[in-house]
């Protein structure tokens, strides 16, 4: 196969594993916006984390809610635990690679906070305990999974939310992963700020 039927073979797949995705993601990922945007209207925060690719995707949500998405409103609370090396990489030498997120949860994670946990096989240990550090300080986690949601599932609580993308392949799930964010960003400054004029 050449190169441009390559590239038009990846964007049908991006595609296809959106089409694929949409009707049962749907509910979850409304659900999963109600709980951050009654949280942030509760005053509590969201805590991101993900490792790799997913360690982007974690970083761009939270700089979407600090700064903005796509209108002007005020800011809202949101930290990226991805992103002090200083810190990460002293848990990792220290402990373990496996703590460097459940560190900073039970350090700066507070009762209603909520954590956004990102991992596209679900079996990133350093997620997992990020997820049960979260729930012993009493916050509630929403997991963006894929391939079956792996260890993760039996992680979770009934307060959490699992946005899993019916998919395998780690970059497939990443794609869709950004939507997701991308539609949870305009549900949150819908349900804080009301509908934008025109849409
Ligand atoms: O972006 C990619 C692959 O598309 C990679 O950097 C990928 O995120 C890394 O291999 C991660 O370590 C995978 O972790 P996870 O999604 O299974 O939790
Ligand atoms: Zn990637």
């Amino acid at each position: 196969m050449d190169t441009v039927e390559r590239v038009k073979r990846l964007f049908a797949d991006s595609i296809r594993s959106k089409q694929e995705a949409v009707e049962s993601l749907a509910p979850v990922i409304a659900r999963a916006a109600r709980t951050i945007g009654e949280r942030l209207l509760a005053g509590n925060k969201v805590l991101s984390c993900g490792n790799g690719g997913s360690a982007g995707d974690a970083q761009h949500f939270s700089s979407e809610m600090l700064n903005r998405f796509e209108r002007e409103r005020p800011a809202l609370p949101a930290i990226a635990l991805t992103t002090d090396t200083s810190t990460l990489t002293s848990i990792a030498n220290d402990y373990h690679y496996h703590e460097i997120f459940a560190k900073q949860v039970r350090a700066i994670g507070q009762p209603g906070d909520v954590l956004l946990a990102i991992s596209t096989s679900g079996n990133s240990a350093n997620i997992l305990r990020a997820v049960e550090t979260a729930h012993d300080r009493e916050m509630s986690v929403i997991a963006l999974t894929g391939k079956g949601g792996g260890s993760l599932v039996g992680k979770l609580a009934g307060a959490d939310t699992e946005v899993r993308v019916p998919a395998n392949s780690t970059a497939r799930i990443q794609e869709v992963h950004l939507l997701v964010i991308h539609c949870l960003c305009d549900l949150i400054d819908t349900q804080l700020f009301g509908e934008e004029n025109g849409t």
